[in-house]
């Protein structure tokens, strides 16, 4: 397998997985008494969000038929998945891969307890989204004004307003609105983006009412490294609770940065909780206890040859009450 594209690597089936790499189907063994297990210091529970009917899909050249996205999120809803990311309700001239969204949104399977969020960028989009169905939507800005337009076609003080009143209208429909924050890492057109940048767009879709807020390593440049800063100056201004990331797999460092994240949120909420036992003067969230991280890995063990581009897409971390 030597040859094979790594990308390729990802439609394999499990059994091929396993018999190419079989350490990955080995028990991991109970830690000895005095050892520590290799996980402590990691959440017990990563909630996985994923993403590859949307971003993955997205991208592809050739269009998906519907009702292959259709049978791709069915059996997605039957993996024990929490959240699926089903389609985008955005325009099918700038992004025909995701024109059939009313048709996807309408003819897949709802399971209990599976939530499935779509993107809106505006009040048309929400709209659309609602009279196909959807009970839960994301906006979607950026910390880099030349993405913001390239990508939405407005800069980043025009997204927010759009993202306010698809907020407000979601408000009063009792819609949860997720926020993604692109370029959180670097962007395409402007190289570097600072995190303080990043900090400042999140903290304005937070307070605005998104319940969630998603750092997306947009074109996979981040490094654990940069991943830490960022997420440093994003923890000032957002409750821990509240951040989730994002991270594609570009260069391959996408797993390295999504475990850079949960080790950053855990060691902050280890702290903020040591610290409210001592009773110490730092400020922390009432009732806040770790209980939860998100990753989200899409698809790795489908044999579905059209998720293959997918990449290892979007990993949220966050805590809950
Ligand atoms: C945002 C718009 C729609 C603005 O597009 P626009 O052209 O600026 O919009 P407009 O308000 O000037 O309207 C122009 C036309 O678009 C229509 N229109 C207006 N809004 C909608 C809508 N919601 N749905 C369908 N149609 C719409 C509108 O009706 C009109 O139609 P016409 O009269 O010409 O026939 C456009 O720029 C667009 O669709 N962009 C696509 C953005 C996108 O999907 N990008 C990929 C996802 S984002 C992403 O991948 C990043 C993320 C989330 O994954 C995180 C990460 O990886 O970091």
């Amino acid at each position: 397998m030597g040859t094979v594209p790594s990308a390729l690597k990802h439609c394999l089936s499990y059994q091929h997985l396993l018999k190419e790499q079989p350490w990955i189907g080995e028990p991991v063994p109970p830690p000895q008494p005095g050892q520590e297990s290799q996980t402590s210091g990691l959440p017990e529970y990563i909630k996985i969000v994923e993403v590859g009917p949307r971003d993955g899909l997205q991208n592809e050249k050739v269009i998906v038929p519907t009702d292959i996205k259709i049978e791709l999120i069915n059996r997605l809803s039957k993996t024990g998945l929490s959240a699926i990311e089903v389609t985008s309700f955005v325009s099918s001239k700038w992004v025909p891969q995701m024109a059939d969204h009313n048709e996807v949104m309408r003819g897949i399977e709802r399971h209990p307890g599976v939530r499935y969020p779509v993107l809106t960028p505006n009040l048309q989009g929400f709209h659309n989204a609602i009279a196909a169905g959807a009970t839960e939507v994301s906006v979607f800005g950026a910390a880099s004004e030349s993405f913001s337009k390239m990508n939405i076609n407005c800069s980043i003080e025009e997204s927010i307003e759009k993202f306010e009143e698809v907020v407000k209208s979601a408000r009063n429909m009792n819609i949860p609105v997720r926020g993604y924050v692109s370029c959180a890492l670097g962007c395409p057109y402007e190289g570097n983006i600072i995190p303080a940048k990043v900090a400042e767009v999140s903290k304005r879709l937070y307070s605005m009412g998104c319940y969630e807020i998603s750092l997306g390593d947009t074109i996979g440049v981040g490094t654990p490294g940069s991943m830490k800063r960022m997420l440093e100056a994003v923890m000032k201004e957002i409750p821990l609770s509240a951040l989730a990331v994002h991270c594609h797999d570009t260069y391959g460092q996408a797993l390295a940065n999504i475990l850079t994240a949960i080790q950053e949120y855990q060691w902050k909420a280890v702290k903020m909780k040591a610290c409210k036992r001592k009773e110490c003067s730092l400020p922390v969230p009432e009732g806040m206890r770790i209980n939860y991280a998100i990753v989200h890995i899409p698809i790795l063990l489908l044999p579905n040859p059209f998720t293959n581009s997918a990449s290892v897409a979007l990993f949220p971390v966050g805590v809950a009450d």
